[in-house]
């Protein structure tokens, strides 16, 4: 007898529903692209017939974008199925075109959902614990030992029944696992491990012994963060966990908002701040630019229609700067006519969000384009071995640092430091032991400065730290404090331990009459071989 009293938890079960669908969309869209390949036009009943279904599906489960775009797909079919055979193989091209629109926009939103279920279970998993299931016990004792070398925490699995019964109880922040094991099981028939790992909001890297066009696009299906074949590049792998680690280490990113109507960006910024996001707000039109390389925003979300100048304007204006050339510049506009937007993006803005939006979809729209931008920031700016700023972009930095030093008149330091003897570690246990000693110092490095700090490698085993409104005597401090804890790190190869340490140069800006950064690089580098000459293993 059933207990009426017993209410079951309906929203529960929508939400289950929903998600179940939202599992199922990308398949569907995908499946629709793929008839539309046919050179005839004999897929049309079958593509309206699943247009028809997505489109009620869509509008039932809270996409009604989605679900219009689909009855869109479903009327253009009907039409091309009513024409002529010659005017039908001319309409096809343009039919294929919309289900491709479709099924982007349906990758979008399914995006965007990913990153709000994110949100919601970032906690779920333990941060810094990095998850091995890989065939090969031999890859997994290098790997284990590299990655607690880095203060990882590490855990190993052997089958994907072990890993899925451990993520009852917990979820690490990363999990390297085998497309394939030795057993014939696969990664990706492995349904249950991987919806649990989305839900833990767990990163998934995949390692595959074999390189096929197959298993990558089931890593991507997946939403894997990268793909390595075998022979594992090590140094490469620990790279991307630790920027991955980093990047669950919760930087939501900056936003400078520039809109005349001071309520609006002050309910923008709310709403923005509320998600985690640290925004600022224009106060003054002519200094757009003195804030923005102030704030150092990784986003900038601008009105397009201002009365005094417009936002194309504007844009134009902070284009003209080489620090701000690569800054995503966002228009909120209730421009709706694509012709307009396409040129307002040749003028310099990289997206638009249209107006009006409520808060939940103004912070999703604003959290997939952050991802993105930071994405690419990280793939152009930080280098591969260290995850540390690449030499063009540190140097960048240290001239944005000293136009604004010069505009406040705060002092900061350069830092320039190099590991002693390195080729020696090279020539007696391998570069890729040479390699790890290079991340090491990374690591370090990250973990030892603040977070307005920057560090970048230089060259091979050169690095440069930029130090915001750091005077001399302080950076010559904290370097010393660093080279006493790279000292103290041992590292082992060919059964032997051995420990290295490093020659620093420091300058600030107040300590002599620079006119630009190029300057204070040069006079660090100084320095740095003068410390060298004097027996190394110093800073100067
Ligand atoms: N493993 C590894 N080695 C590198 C990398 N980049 C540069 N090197 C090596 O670093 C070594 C630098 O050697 P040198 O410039 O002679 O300097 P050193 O041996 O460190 O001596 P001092 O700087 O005078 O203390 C060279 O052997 C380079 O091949 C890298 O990414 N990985």
């Amino acid at each position: 007898m059933s207990n009426v009293n017993s209410k079951p938890d309906l929203s529960a079960a929508f939400a289950t529903l929903r998600r179940r669908f939202e599992q199922g969309l990308s398949e569907r869209s995908a499946k629709m692209l793929a008839l539309t390949a046919a050179s005839d036009s004999s897929f049309l009943p079958m593509l309206i017939t699943e247009a028809h279904k997505l489109a009620g599906a869509c509008a039932t489960f809270g996409h009604a974008a989605l679900g219009s775009y689909a009855r869109q797909i479903e009327q253009l079919a009907k039409d091309i199925r009513s024409k002529t055979d010659v005017e039908r193989l001319h309409a096809l091209p343009g039919l294929r075109q919309t289900v491709l629109e479709f099924d982007v926009a349906v990758n979008l939103a399914l995006l965007e959902i990913d990153s709000s279920a994110a949100e919601v279970t970032t906690q779920l998993h333990q941060a810094d614990t990095v998850w091995l299931l890989l065939p090969s016990p031999q890859l997994t004792t290098e790997l284990v030992s590299q990655l607690q070398a880095f203060g990882h925490h590490v855990e190993c699995f052997s089958d994907y029944a072990s890993c899925l019964a451990r993520l009852q109880h917990t979820a690490p922040a990363v999990l390297l696992a085998a497309a394939n094991l030795k057993d014939g099981a696969s990664l990706f028939a492995q349904n249950l491990l991987l919806q649990q790992l989305k839900i833990q909001a767990s990163r998934l890297l995949v390692f595959s012994e074999k390189d096929e066009f197959d298993l990558r696009i089931k890593a991507s299906q997946h939403r894997a963060e990268a793909f390595f074949v075998s022979p594992l590049d090590v140094a490469a792998m620990i790279s991307t966990i630790s920027e991955l680690l980093e990047l669950s280490a919760k930087y939501a990113g900056k936003v400078f908002i520039v809109d005349d109507d001071k309520l609006l960006a002050q309910h923008f910024a709310l709403v923005l701040n509320n998600a985690g996001i640290t925004t600022q707000i224009l106060s003054n039109v002519r200094h757009i630019v003195a804030e923005i390389m102030r704030f150092q925003p990784d986003l900038l979300l601008m009105e397009m229609y201002m009365p005094d100048y417009s936002g194309i304007e504007l844009a134009g204006l902070v284009r003209q700067y080489q620090s701000l050339r690569r800054l995503p510049i966002v228009f909120l506009s209730s421009e709706i006519n694509k012709t307009l937007q396409i040129g307002a993006m040749a003028l310099g803005a990289d997206d638009f969000i249209s107006k009006p939006i409520d808060d939940t979809q103004l912070v999703l729209a604003v959290k997939a384009r952050l991802k993105r931008s930071l994405q690419l920031k990280n793939l152009i700016e930080k280098d591969n071995l260290t995850a540390l700023i690449k030499h063009s972009a540190i140097k960048e930095l240290a001239e944005l640092e000293f136009e604004r030093s010069q505009r406040y008149q705060h002092t900061f330091s350069i830092v320039m430091l190099d590991i002693d003897h390195f080729k020696a570690v090279n020539d007696n246990y391998g570069h890729g032991i040479g390699d790890m000693v290079i991340t090491a110092l990374a690591t370090l490095l990250r973990k030892r400065i603040r977070k307005s700090d920057r560090a970048g490698r230089y060259g091979g085993e050169e690095f440069m730290l930029v130090l915001p409104e750091c005077s001399g005597a302080k950076a010559r401090e904290l370097t010393g404090q660093i080279l006493q804890a790279f000292r103290q790190l041992h590292f082992t190869a060919n059964g032997e331990q051995f420990s290295c340490s490093y020659s620093a140069g420091v300058v600030a800006y107040d300590e002599a009459d620079f006119s630009n950064a190029e300057q204070m690089i040069a006079a660090a580098d100084k320095a740095m071989y003068k410390a060298k000459r004097a027996g190394r293993n110093q800073v100067y």
